[in-house]
């Protein structure tokens, strides 16, 4: 029998996922890690817990399967994104923590950039805009905030790469510098059109283009491990963001197909096909994954607030204990009440980009609780997701026949899918498989290792597990949606 290890180095854990060759998960292993928050806005990652956790785990779900390394035919690598490491080329030591994608601190850089009159530029060539969200102004602002960094970048002693380009440097000791174009489609540095860094916004950072990583396929030849890590030398054969792996998982191959991944954050890509859409509603241009040099664009629109909202609920709150007694509490809400929840904790990311913008709740009366702000924070997700549904399908000609398939632990609350269902007014389809982010991962590794099917086989694999159909009726549809858009700006005024 032979195997695919999948690593999914996500934002508060790390796991490692051991699919057979079936592409069936027959071992997981997951380690949390911390997360540091030095001031106010600002979050960062450990990069050596970063690495001893992806060992770790890979290490345990080997072992908990009783599977010997030499087994394992390839390993997909899938990460969060924008999260921004730099390193001693010689030494692979970081200079500084990671700075992580929900870190706010490069708001003034950006504000420099677009008042001086870049972002337009920005736009049209990486398909993203002047938010802190993306690794460009990160890079800069360890450059030129760690001491001797920026010379030490200049006499090409530091490399620069995302959480993918970390691993592969490590697991391949220190032999590979290498991303794949999802990754670089994140970076702010990368022209999506070109396929190539661009050297004018590299400029404007001031970021050294020897730091930067080569851009490969999202299934190609990324290396292979160093023996001792796992016990033998295993190909690193196919790499891909979380989002756009999940894109993969759940087979959104032709245009059309939109995914949605409801974790913390919640981010929605519409495969749009060969051709990029530049966005004219806000939304991001992004690369759903490139294969034999050919990439594949997707909108893509990104929240920051999904089921963080329910942590919220649980840890801030203290009125539900799990995560999933949010629906239950929200079955009681008041029918009578239209308590609103924008929840802009960290800022609003798509379609608003505010980043100072803070969460606000509307609509309170002397007999709103628990249940109304449970029903509240579960809305709060759809609605958002309306607002990305609208931007997309405004953005894209075909926009009124997009599928919707959604994955992500808060997909499991049917309350929240047939909200969801209800607000768009159309169907959402939940999968069977619900490991989409490191079946993606799986896909690209397995397929370039010969063990797994080709695009069409392996999308044919997809299966129903529930699809909500919308049952509200359209007046009561676009009154509450008329209200949330009432929220947003009243939230963004304050
Ligand atoms: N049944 C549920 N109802 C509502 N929210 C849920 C439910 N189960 C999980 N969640 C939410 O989903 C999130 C976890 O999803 P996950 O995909 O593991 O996130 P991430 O990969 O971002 O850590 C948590 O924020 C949690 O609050
Ligand atoms: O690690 P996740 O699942 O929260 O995903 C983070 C995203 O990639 C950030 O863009």
């Amino acid at each position: 029998m032979r195997y695919i290890l999948a690593i999914d180095q996500g934002t508060t854990s790390t796991r490692a996922i051991l699919f057979d060759a079936s592409m069936t998960p027959v071992q997981i292993a997951q380690r949390e890690f911390t997360q540091h928050y030095p001031q106010a806005g600002w979050v960062e990652h450990d990069p050596e817990e970063i690495w001893t956790t992806t060992v770790e785990v890979c290490r345990a779900a080997l072992a908990k399967a009783g599977v010997e390394a030499d087994q394992v035919a390839g390993i997909g690598i899938t990460n969060q994104r924008e999260t921004t490491v730099i390193w001693d080329r010689d030494s692979g030591t970081p200079i500084h923590n990671a700075i992580v994608w929900q870190d706010r601190r490069t708001a003034p850089i950006c504000t420099a950039l677009r008042e001086a009159g870049h972002g337009e530029m920005v736009h049209a060539r990486t398909g993203l805009l002047l938010d802190p969200y993306f690794s460009g102004t990160k890079v800069k602002w360890l450059l030129d905030t760690v001491p001797g960094a920026r010379a030490r970048a200049d006499r090409g002693e530091l490399l620069f790469g995302t959480i993918d380009s970390f691993l592969i440097w490590r697991l391949t000791g220190g032999r590979i510098h290498a991303t794949d174009a999802t990754n670089a489609a994140r970076t702010l540095m990368y022209d999506i059109h070109r396929g190539a860094w661009d050297d004018e916004i590299c400029g404007l950072l001031g970021v050294p283009m020897a730091m930067l990583p080569e851009v490969r396929d999202s299934a190609a030849d990324f290396g292979a491990t160093e023996l001792d890590i796992l016990g033998a030398k295993l190909p690193i054969l196919g790499v891909a963001g979380d989002q756009q792996a999940a894109t993969i998982g759940q087979a959104c191959f032709s245009p059309g197909m939109m995914k949605s991944t409801y974790g913390t954050g919640c981010f929605a890509l519409l495969n749009t096909g060969a051709t990029p859409v530049a966005s004219t509603h806000r939304m991001l241009t992004t690369i759903a994954y490139q294969l034999e040099g050919k990439p594949t664009y997707a909108l893509e629109g990104s929240i920051f607030i999904a089921g963080a909202a329910v942590q919220w609920l649980r840890d801030g709150l203290g009125i539900i204990e799990t995560a999933a007694q949010s629906g239950e509490l929200a079955a009681q809400a008041d029918p009578g009440q239209s308590v609103t929840l924008v929840p802009a904790f960290t800022g609003l990311g798509a379609p608003y980009w505010a980043p100072e913008c803070r969460g606000a709740v509307f609509g309170l009366t002397r007999n709103s609780g628990p249940a109304e702000f449970a029903k509240a924070a579960l809305d709060s997700v759809a609605f958002q997701t309306r607002d990305l549904w609208e931007a997309m399908r405004a953005d894209w000609e075909d926009g009124a026949q997009v599928v919707l398939r959604v994955d992500g632990g808060m997909s499991a609350s049917d309350r929240t899918m047939q909200g969801l269902a209800d607000l768009l007014g159309a169907p959402v389809d939940r999968p069977v498989m619900q490991e989409t982010t490191a079946l993606g991962a799986a896909w690209l590794a397995g397929m370039r290792a010969g063990l797994y099917p080709g695009m069409q086989a392996f999308a044919a694999n997809w299966a129903l597990d529930r699809r909500f159909e919308p049952v509200m009726a359209p007046t009561d549809r676009e009154a509450a949606y008329t209200r949330w858009r009432r929220a947003v700006r009243a939230a963004m005024a304050f």
